[in-house]
C-alpha cells in the first residue's frame, strides 16, 4: 500500500507560510512551519484557537496555495498533482457540503461516482453505523449522523493517505470512540493519518505522534509521552489549606477550583510523603487524585504563554508586507 515509499513521509511541509489579505491588513496565519507526517503512522496537529492547524490543511489538501515553503504529499505536489493525489487521499472537511435534499444512500452513492474505486455503500453505511439511517434525508440527520456520513465518504475510496479535520466534534462519547476504533483500523491496514483535534484525550489515546500549533508555528512536536516530560505531575485533593508545602518533590501549591493542588517532579516521593503526614494527623484526603504530567498541562501552559520554550516574538505581518 505505501508504494515503496516506507522511508518518506507521506506529508512533508517545509517553512510553509499562509498570509490573509494584503498591505496593512495583511494577517499571517502560518508562520513558517515544518511538519512530517510518517508513512504508517496516526499524527495529530493540536492547537488553541486560531493557530493556523485549517490554514495549514488546506494547503495540504491542495485546496488553497502556500504563501511560501513548500509541501509534498505522497511525494507529489498538492497543487498540480491534486486528481493524482485525490485518488490516493480521503479528506474530512470541517464543513462537509453535501445536500440536504439526498438521503444518506444517495449521498454516498453520488460520492461513490467521482471515486475509481469505490468501497460498496453497504459496506461504508455498516463501517459508520448508519444502516437504519440508509434512506433518511442529509437535513434530518443529527450532527453525529451527518459527521459519520462525511466520514464515510472520506474512507470510501480506500485512501492510504487520510486527512480528518476536527472528526468527533459533535459526537457522543460512544461515537466518539466508534470512530476512534476506525482510525486505528485505517492504521493496521498500513494507511497514514492526519488528524486534527480539540480533544486532548483523542490525541493522546490515538496518535503516534503529536504536533502542537500556537499562534503560526509548530511549537512541540514527538509522541505524546516525549511532550509531557519534564512538565509538573500532580496529587490533588478537596481543599487542605493546612497541607505543608515543604514535601518532597513538590514545586508549588495550589489552592483554586476549590482543591488543593501539588505540583510535583517526583510523584512517588511526594506521595508516600503526603501519606505520611495524612496518616500521622490522621487527616483523610478527600477526593484524592494523582496523576503523572498530561498533555492537558503542556497544552494549558502554551496557550496561556506560559511555556518558556514559546518563541517570544510572534510577528503579525512580515517585514517584507508592510
Ligand atoms: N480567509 C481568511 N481571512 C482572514 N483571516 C483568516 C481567514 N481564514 C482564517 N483566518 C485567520 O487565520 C487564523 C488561523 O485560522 P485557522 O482556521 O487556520 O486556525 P485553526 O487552528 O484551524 O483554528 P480553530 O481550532 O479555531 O478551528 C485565525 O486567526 C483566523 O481568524
Amino acid at each position: 500500500m505505501n508504494n515503496g515509499t516506507d522511508s518518506q513521509p507521506a506529508v512533508r511541509v517545509r517553512g510553509l507560510r499562509r498570509t490573509y489579505g494584503h498591505g496593512h491588513t495583511a494577517y499571517e496565519a502560518v508562520r513558517g512551519v515544518d511538519l512530517d507526517v510518517p508513512a504508517g503512522t496516526i499524527t495529530a496537529l493540536l492547537g488553541t484557537n486560531g493557530a493556523g492547524k485549517t490554514s495549514t490543511l488546506e494547503v495540504i489538501e491542495g485546496l488553497a496555495p502556500a504563501t511560501a515553503g513548500q509541501v509534498s504529499v505522497l511525494g507529489l505536489d498538492p497543487l498540480a498533482d491534486r486528481a493524482a493525489i485525490r485518488a490516493r487521499t480521503g479528506v474530512l472537511l470541517q464543513r462537509s457540503g453535501f445536500s440536504g435534499d439526498l438521503t444518506v444512500r444517495e449521498t454516498l452513492r453520488q460520492w461513490a461516482g467521482t471515486l475509481t474505486n469505490p468501497r460498496p455503500i453497504d459496506e461504508m453505511l455498516a463501517m459508520l453505523s448508519l444502516e437504519s439511517r440508509a434512506d433518511v434525508r442529509m437535513l434530518a440527520l443529527s450532527g453525529g449522523e451527518t459527521r459519520r456520513v462525511d466520514l464515510a465518504s472520506a474512507l470510501m475510496g480506500d485512501p492510504e493517505l487520510v486527512i480528518l479535520d476536527e472528526p468527533t466534534t459533535g459526537l457522543d462519547p460512544e461515537s466518539r470512540r466508534e470512530v476512534w476504533r476506525l482510525v486505528e483500523g485505517l492504521r493496521e491496514r498500513g494507511a497514514t493519518v492526519l488528524v486534527t483535534t480539540h480533544y486532548l484525550e483523542e490525541a493522546e489515546t490515538l496518535a503516534d505522534r503529536l504536533e502542537i500549533m500556537h499562534a503560526g508555528q509548530i511549537v512541540r512536536s514527538g509522541t505524546p509521552t516525549e511532550i509531557a516530560k519534564g512538565h509538573p505531575s500532580t496529587i490533588s485533593f478537596a481543599p487542605r489549606p493546612d497541607v505543608p508545602e515543604d514535601l518532597l518533590g513538590v514545586r508549588r501549591v495550589i489552592q483554586e477550583h476549590n482543591r488543593t493542588t501539588l505540583e510535583t517532579s517526583d510523584l512517588q516521593d511526594s506521595l508516600t510523603e503526603l501519606m505520611a503526614w495524612a496518616a500521622h494527623n490522621e487527616v483523610r484526603l478527600d477526593d484524592l487524585d494523582a496523576r503523572s504530567p498530561s498533555l492537558e498541562s503542556v497544552f494549558l501552559a502554551i496557550a496561556d504563554g506560559r511555556d518558556p520554550d514559546l518563541p517570544t516574538e510572534t510577528p503579525i505581518v512580515e517585514e517584507t508586507l508592510r
